[in-house]
């Protein structure tokens, strides 16, 4: 790293310093940064919610799609994505960073200011982390802590048949910015020096927002009103599939439901892609996909109303499978079309 070693390094990126001192009231930070761990106090009459997820150089980002503003942000929007679909409130983020020796720290310093904006926007303090040197690109793992009222957290394993199947934003812009930046072939530029028609889809793909209010509305929900959860990180398929299985249910996607940006559609028929093809297989949209009893769909629409929110109604578990095996994923693109089984297929780091 030139002209900076690994502690000043750490001092540079943390907001807090390094005194290990209690961080703001209400953060209930009681060590924060700069001893070997962080103590942290968790809200009564609830559960801690924990999850990390990685981004590596060349798999998750490349020169051409993202500033290290943007992987910064990313990094920690797709961890906490993970507490949405959980229905928990972020509270806390640690910060594992293994960066190649040539990296400047003004660049680290912008990829610490995109993972401030993110935790700052959605109320989740960063108490800790690592730094590493790395032979090969950069890797930045975000560990995140929230909370949630005890037993309220949303699973993945509780669609029951009868539920209608939501999800809480348009799909497949991610994987279409994605394509329109590696197709550039040039260094990511600033989202406002882009064409109009492609901005929703860069943005899509660079800053996805996690949707955290949403989650806790459903988490807040009467019991039994939202059934069960996912984020969508491998594409609407591979997460329907991952509920269904774990629900052993089988449920039915209607495509022409699946909503999608105008200038998604319009970048897809430029292009010659399936707008429904990148919904369905592209990933890293952090909408949540999930399933509402099929009598409470009005009653939760009312209450995403009242925070200016909607969702979308994209299909329903069916009493039965038409295949056999209970658990599985039909797909109906058009009204009055007929079912195919879905492929279970998303992305997928090995296959
Ligand atoms: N290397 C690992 N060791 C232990 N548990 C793991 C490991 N990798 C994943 N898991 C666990 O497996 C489960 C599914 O993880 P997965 O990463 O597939 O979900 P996700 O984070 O929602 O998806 P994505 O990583 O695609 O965003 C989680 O409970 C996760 O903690
Ligand atoms: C340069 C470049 N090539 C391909 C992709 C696409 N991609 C990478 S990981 C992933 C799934 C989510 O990650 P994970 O499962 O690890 O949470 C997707 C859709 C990208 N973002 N950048
Ligand atoms: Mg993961
Ligand atoms: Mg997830
Ligand atoms: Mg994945």
């Amino acid at each position: 790293m030139a002209g900076v070693d690994e502690f000043a390094l750490i001092r540079m990126l943390n907001q807090s310093g390094m005194k290990g001192v209690p961080g703001p009231a209400g953060s209930g930070v009681s060590v924060g940064i700069g001893d070997d761990a962080a103590v942290l106090r968790s809200a009564g009459g609830t559960e801690l919610v924990v999850s990390c997820d990685t981004m590596v150089e060349s798999v998750h980002f490349k020169p051409e799609t993202m500033t290290y503003r943007d992987i910064g942000y990313k990094a920690m929007a797709s961890s906490l994505s993970d507490l949405a679909a959980m229905g928990a409130k972020p509270r806390w983020a640690l910060v594992a960073l293994a960066s190649s020796r040539g990296l400047s720290a003004a660049r680290l310093g912008e990829l610490y200011d995109g993972l401030y904006a993110c935790a700052n926007r959605y109320g989740a303090t960063i108490v800790g982390g690592d730094t590493t040197s790395s032979p090969g690109g950069l890797t930045v793992t975000v560990t995140v802590i929230g909370e949630a009222a005890v037993g309220r957290a949303l699973l993945r394993s509780s669609a029951k048949p009868g539920d209608a199947v939501f999800v809480t934003g348009p799909l497949g812009a991610s994987a279409a910015g994605l394509r329109y930046l590696l197709a550039q072939g040039e260094a990511a530029p600033l989202l406002e020096a882009l064409p109009d028609a492609i901005r929703p889809l860069a943005r899509a793909h660079r800053m996805p927002e996690p949707r955290i209010v949403a989650g806790l509305l459903l988490g807040e929900a009467r019991t039994g009103l939202c059934g069960a959860l996912n984020d969508i990180s491998d594409g609407l398929a591979s997460e329907a599939w991952e509920i269904a299985e774990a629900s052993d249910a089988h449920i039915r996607l209607f495509g022409h439901c699946i909503p999608q940006l105008d200038e998604l559609r319009a970048y897809a028929a430029e292009t010659g892609l399936d707008p429904l093809d990148l919904a369905l297989y592209g990933g890293e949209d952090y909408e949540l996909v999930g399933t509402v009893r099929a009598d409470g769909v009005d009653e939760l629409s009312g209450i995403f109303a009242q925070a200016g929110l909607r969702f979308w109604v994209v299909g329903e578990v069916a009493e039965a499978s038409p295949y056999g095996s209970p658990a599985g994923v039909t797909f109906i693109r058009e009204p009055g079309g007929e079912p195919v089984l879905l492929g279970k297929k998303g992305y997928n780091h090995f296959a």
